[in-house]
């Protein structure tokens, strides 16, 4: 991530010290074999390695982890900045996300969270300043969706019509069709009757954030994969959860308590630097540990969690059938422009905007820890590869005029900073075709796991994902060493 709050982009790039050290005087630890416990070494401490290394230390196994940065985390993290707490982008979870609330009880953070009682999006069209809601009722699936779709006045009548028929179709597909996979979400939306509207109004405005891709460039399977789970499993699958304290306090701080609690070993700044066979059996896992320094690590089970181009370097010759599909999984940018207001200037926790380059506004005062009366909102901007590189002043001179068309208490505001988060790698490109780049856990060479919110899971890149993709690579080592896998999330789901 870079954090820009001027011209000269690109000032704090987190892992750069972790680049270019020589490797010498490797200390030697073995964590194989120790009191005849099973032993694992997982690579990387993002919600993907942390939910593996509880899971198998739950389950009894040692565990080490092995984190590169200075925190756990990964792509879902907070830093500080003067006073405040700033998350490096706003993250939402939906209720249907049930490995995610798994893992938050598992490291003790509900409390940390709010989720809603009941789906509640206000979308604010920027041209007229009419605000609509997307809503849900109490009623059974699929008529809980209908009042609320009736109501939703940013769509004509005909239009209200032909979502509720799409949203049914969307609901008749099988997301085990691998044709799926090679369909794009825009030409099927189109094949059902939805205007450049209905897509711009409804489909793209939750399919951007939930996705990072517009309709055009998505996969039919992951955005029915999504709409079907938030839309029509449960009635309340899709109200909305987020994080009510920074990222930071539950990804690293409760995170790093529960595997501390757990007996997982966790080594940070630590990076894996090649991983082989051990002399016994197991794995080597090589890892860096400071300017000339290193252990090796022998276990058992190895979890690569790492992101898709850095698994494919470490990843040992012949470990999966063909490495190459793993570089052509593409990335996608998510940028947020963080507004420090001096007065309050919206009153709502959240909203999305239309007819407006604003995607999603988020009110972070309370949990950034910003004092002196004023408000501090965050611009989320998926899918933005035309804008992850603009200079600030540019975003400002952009974003600014358009928070105070939307919010008109926002004109006679003043602006305390502005500041800009880029995530060049945020998510995984949820194009069309790359369901069949994604590979499962298990590995060709036995022992050796992947995890990561870019492995098979069904899921887009989430925090979802990432926590279900942990949980498949422990519940596959432990079933090939004979250990049981005592956890209902992924039966259940
Ligand atoms: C700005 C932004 C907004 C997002 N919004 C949402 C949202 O609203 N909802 C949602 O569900 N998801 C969202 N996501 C996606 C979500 O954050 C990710 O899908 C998830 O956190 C990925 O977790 P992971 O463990 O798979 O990978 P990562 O978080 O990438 O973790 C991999 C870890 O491996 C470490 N590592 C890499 N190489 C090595 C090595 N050689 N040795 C040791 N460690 C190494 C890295 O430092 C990193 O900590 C967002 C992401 C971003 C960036």
């Amino acid at each position: 991530m870079t954090v820009d709050q001027h011209d000269g982009r690109g000032d704090s790039r987190e892992d750069s010290h972790q680049h270019g050290r020589e490797q010498r005087d490797m200390n030697h630890e073995t964590t194989a074999g120790s009191g005849g416990m099973r032993t694992a070494v997982v690579i990387g401490g993002g919600l993907a390695g942390t939910t593996a290394a509880l899971a198998l230390a739950d389950a009894g196994v040692r565990v080490t982890l092995t984190e590169a940065r200075p925190r756990l985390g990964g792509l879902a993290f907070s830093f500080k900045r003067g006073e405040l707490t700033v998350d490096n982008g706003q993250h939402v979870f939906l209720r249907c996300c049930t490995a995610y609330q798994w893992f938050l009880d598992r490291i003790a953070a509900r409390d940390l969270v709010t989720l809603q009682d009941r789906l509640d999006v206000p979308v604010l069209a920027a041209d007229t300043l009419r605000l609509g809601r997307l809503s849900r009722t109490a009623l059974p699936v699929p008529l809980h969706l209908a009042a609320g779709l009736l109501r939703y006045p940013h769509l004509s009548l005909a239009e209200r019509a032909s979502v509720g028929r799409a949203a049914l179709a969307l609901g008749r597909l099988d997301l085990d069709d691998p044709a799926l996979d090679r369909t794009d979400f825009a030409s099927w939306l189109a094949a059902r009757g939805q205007s450049a509207r209905t897509i711009e109004a409804l489909w793209d405005l939750v399919g951007v954030a939930t996705l990072n891709a517009r309709s055009a460039d998505a996969s039919l399977g992951l955005a029915a994969k999504v709409f079907k789970t938030g839309l029509l499993s449960e009635a309340g699958a899709a109200d909305i959860g987020w994080a009510s304290a920074p990222l930071g306090d539950l990804h690293d701080g409760r995170a790093g308590a529960a595997l501390k609690t757990a007996g997982v070993r966790t080594m940070l700044r630590s990076r894996a630097t090649g991983i082989k066979p051990g002399v016994d059996g197991g794995w080597q896992v090589s890892v860096e540990t400071g300017p000339g320094r290193g252990e090796q690590l022998d276990a058992d089970i190895t979890v690569l969690a790492v992101p898709q181009r850095e698994a494919h370097g470490l990843l040992p010759e012949g470990a999966v059938q063909d490495p190459e599909k793993l570089l052509r999984i593409g990335t996608a940018p998510i940028l947020n422009m963080h507004v420090i207001y001096n007065r309050q200037v919206l009153r709502q926790p959240f909203f999305a905007a239309l007819d407006s380059p604003v995607q999603w506004v988020f009110d972070r005062t309370t949990s950034s820890g910003l004092t002196g009366g004023g408000q501090y909102l965050a611009v989320s901007q998926s899918a933005v590869e035309d804008e992850i590189d603009l200079p600030v002043s540019e975003l400002r001179a952009r974003y600014l005029p358009e928070l105070e068309r939307l919010l008109p208490a926002a004109r006679d505001a003043g602006v305390r900073d502005f500041f800009v988060t880029r995530e060049r790698t945020a998510t995984f490109a949820p194009t069309p075709g790359v369901g069949a780049l994604r590979p499962g856990p298990v590995t060709r060479a036995p022992g050796l796991y992947l995890a990561g919110s870019w492995t098979a899971t069904g899921w887009p890149a989430t925090m979802e994902s990432a926590v279900r993709s942990g949980l498949h690579a422990s519940r596959e080592a432990l079933s090939a060493v004979g250990m049981p896998f005592d956890n209902g999330v992924l039966e259940a789901a």
